[in-house]
């Protein structure tokens, strides 16, 4: 076997390998209410062989919302929901974190709370930006969200918190902060989306203070061992920009390891994978002089590209999206090194079981 195959103690969770499940938005909750479904516990119990599943984006509340049918973890029906989703998991002998999640701005008044316009550290247009808020709207622009004002954020916090309490009530292993792609905690690291005057934006400092309020909350309810973070430093999905990643993600990689939380998980490149940019390696390089604990490396892999990037170091594990959308025994595939199944990407937002739960298995198609 490949170093792929080489057990890893995450925090304090055995993993039989370093294949992770990474966190995917599928928009296929039931309705109503962004229930988790027996068609989603068995999406993820059929990839149960990854070392680790990390759930799609999972919101902590209404105001966190920003696509239609996106599953929330904040009401008694979604964290029952999400308990059928992780008891059919641990059958199939897997683990899984829970990624909590605010879009911030990255919304519409059609899915806020009373109408109300989506919200975020400044008054900035998303420019460029839609999200999906029903069959029949589709996709629509985003409006220029409303500033937080200060008074707010602990409030905020409090969703988070209690969002991790609903994960513990759910039978997660864990759970992973969604700190990255340009929702509500990434638009206050990123000096692009935050333009606040208070002690919540300009320095490096302020920017990362209410995203690390969110680290300590949630470390109220688990052990930091169970903990991780997901971070994007160069993404600009979302209409983002930061002026200095390399000093930005150094800061809070120093932070998250003073906070002692089990992994980073790093977006390496521009959403969706398109090596535009190529990837961050001095990035890269500084959050790893920060952090000591493990780093999940994301960015359109190949098998071979991760076997080469665990071997010289670049990262301890490495997580898989659309591959482990079309192949559920990717760890198998990679295992024997065989073929992968295409994906379909007209399939990968809404609907059912078609180019979800159908994708065939290597004995199913031999
Ligand atoms: C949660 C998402 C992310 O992190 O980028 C997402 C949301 C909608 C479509 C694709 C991805």
């Amino acid at each position: 076997d490949n170093v792929l195959f080489e057990p890893f103690t995450l925090g304090d969770l055995e993993l039989p390998n370093r294949i992770i499940m990474a966190p995917l938005t599928r928009a296929r909750a039931s309705q109503p209410g962004d229930v988790p479904s027996d068609m989603n516990a068995r999406y993820y119990a059929q990839r149960a062989s990854a070392g680790l599943i990390i759930s799609e984006a999972t919101q902590v509340s209404q105001q966190g919302q920003g696509y239609a049918y996106t599953p929330g973890i904040y009401t008694p029906e979604q964290i029952a929901g999400w308990r059928k989703v992780t008891d059919a998991v641990h059958a199939a002998g897997g683990r899984m974190h829970a990624q909590l999640w605010h879009v911030g701005r990255i919304s519409h008044p059609e899915l806020q709370p009373g109408g109300e316009l989506p919200v975020g550290p400044s008054a900035i247009k998303p420019e460029g930006s839609q999200v999906f808020i029903s069959a029949d709207s589709g996709m629509v622009d985003i409006p220029t969200p409303r500033a937080l004002e200060a008074d707010e954020l602990p409030g905020i916090v409090e969703q988070y918190r209690q969002g991790a309490e609903n994960a513990r009530e759910a039978g997660f292993d864990g759970i992973e902060i969604h700190a990255a792609n340009g929702y509500l905690l990434d638009q206050f690291i990123k000096s692009g989306s935050n333009h606040r005057t208070d002690d919540y934006g300009g320095s490096v400092e302020n920017r990362l203070r209410f995203p690390m309020m969110v680290v300590e909350a949630v470390k109220q309810v688990w052990p930091a061992a169970r903990i991780g973070i997901r971070v994007s430093p160069t993404g600009s999905f979302n209409s983002m920009f930061d002026a200095d990643p390399h000093t930005t993600f150094r800061a809070l990689a120093r932070k998250v390891q003073e906070a002692g939380l089990a992994y980073i998980e790093v977006v390496e490149d521009s959403f969706q994978g398109n090596h535009e940019n190529g990837r961050p390696e001095s990035v890269i390089d500084a959050i790893r002089e920060e952090f000591t604990g493990a780093y999940i490396g994301n960015g359109a892999y190949s098998r071979n590209e991760a076997i080469e990037r665990i071997n010289a170091g670049r990262c301890d594990l490495a997580s898989f999206g659309r591959p482990i959308i079309a192949n559920p025994d990717l760890v198998e595939r990679f295992r024997q090194d065989a073929p992968l199944n295409e994906w379909d990407a007209s399939t990968f937002y809404g609907g059912d079981e078609r180019g979800y739960t159908d994708y065939p298995t290597l004995a199913e198609s031999q």
